[in-house]
């Protein structure tokens, strides 16, 4: 499997029916400029939808990939090692903010285990029943995954990605559920980007003091420097640095472009696992929203090397999805305003060409008469 094959097929949102949106756009009796960005989304999701008007997002869905890291035994994370699973429960049981969020917004939320280090009994056999491995590898010192299993986690993502397709899901929320995740996923974008470890560096997702910064920091240089023979071949990359919850979230991305299904990243996670696709398949990223500021430094430096502009920056920084879940219903907002807005109505004048009058002719028109 060379993951630049995708290259070849992900194409780019209709050109032609973002054209078409614009001009509709420009008929609105709103003045141009005054919905702000709204405008520049409902148009971008036109052209993914290849539909003038845009229809509405009716059929949304979080998915959020799930999975443990090795190195989160050096206490770089503010959670204990191995103890994703519990972060899966919470949300399970409607007790963490991405499953509160996802109630009021009436959004399924699916979580795939990827490679959750934990007894597989302790969690539904839908979660479950997907898991490549028992927690991914140790990246600062040994791989997070080998070629095999690397392979399997991005095919899972695929499937995924093809299933959500296929039921009709017209948007994906992306998020993960990894303690030591943004260790894993600093380390991929310093890696891409040639930067050091110092300045990806975060505080991740339960908050760390200074000491284990430190710590975090050293694994990321030390996982640095074992990323670094590897970085022509993004399936080797995420074999070594990565794990198996980044591997499946890589694959699940490159497929929804193929499928021409328009994705919300949510943290320094999905940025970075877009960041990989976007290596191997450049035309990728055309196809996805960054959510929200996540406060990773990682996840500003991935995005901005994507050209992608965060919708939201409200510091909520607990990750899981719930970030870009909070920038749903701006999108569904914004797919609204472009649809049901009525255009200028058309006045018959003599000349039947310039039918198209603008709103101050129409003022005139009626008062001719
Ligand atoms: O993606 C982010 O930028 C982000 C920021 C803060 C927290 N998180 C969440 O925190 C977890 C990973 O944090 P950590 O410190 O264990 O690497 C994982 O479950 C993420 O969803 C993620
Ligand atoms: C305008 C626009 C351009 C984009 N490019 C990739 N995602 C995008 C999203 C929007 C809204």
């Amino acid at each position: 499997m060379n993951l630049d094959d995708f290259s070849d097929l992900i194409e780019r949102p209709d050109g032609g029916v973002r054209r078409d949106a614009e001009e509709r756009r420009e008929r609105l009796t709103v003045p141009p400029g005054a919905l702000g960005r709204l405008d520049e989304l409902g148009e971008w999701l036109s052209a993914a939808q290849q539909s003038v008007p845009v229809k509405a997002v009716g059929q949304p869905r979080v998915v959020l990939f799930a999975g443990d890291h090795g190195v989160a035994e050096l206490g770089v994370s503010g959670r204990a090692a191995g103890s994703t699973h519990e972060l899966v429960r919470a949300a399970l049981d409607g007790a963490s903010p991405v499953a509160v969020l996802a109630r009021r917004f009436s959004v399924p939320v699916r979580i795939v285990d990827a490679g959750i280090d934990c007894d597989p009994e302790l969690l539904p056999e839908p979660v479950v029943r997907h898991r490549v491995r028992r927690g991914s590898g140790r990246i600062d010192v040994e791989d997070a995954l080998t070629a095999e299993e690397a392979e399997q986690a991005v095919r899972l993502g695929m499937a995924i990605a093809d299933e959500e397709a296929d039921s009709g899901t017209d948007l994906v929320v992306l998020g993960d559920l990894s303690v030591g995740g943004t260790t894993a996923a600093a380390t991929l974008v310093a890696a891409l980007c040639g930067t050091d470890a110092s300045v990806v560096t975060g505080r991740g997702g339960a908050g760390i003091d200074d000491l284990a910064w430190m710590r975090k920091c050293a694994a990321i240089r030390d996982a640095l420097r074992r990323a670094r023979p590897v970085l022509g071949d993004q399936l080797e990359l995420l074999a070594t640095v990565g794990g198996a919850d980044l591997a499946a979230m890589t694959g699940f991305l490159l497929q929804s472009a193929v499928r021409r299904m328009p994705v919300i990243l949510d943290g320094v996670v999905a940025a970075a696992c877009a960041l990989v696709a976007q290596r191997a398949a450049f035309r990728a990223p055309d196809w996805w929203l960054a959510g929200q500021v996540s406060g990773e430094p990682a996840q500003a430096k991935a995005l901005d090397r994507m050209a992608l502009t965060p919708l939201l920056d409200h510091g909520v920084t607990v990750g899981e999805g719930a970030g870009a879940l909070l920038a749903l219903p701006l999108v569904q907002a914004a797919a609204a305003l472009a649809a049901e807005l009525p255009e200028r109505t058309p006045v018959a004048t003599e000349d039947e060409d310039e039918a198209e009058t603008t709103a101050v002719d129409d003022v005139k028109a009626l008062d001719a008469t």
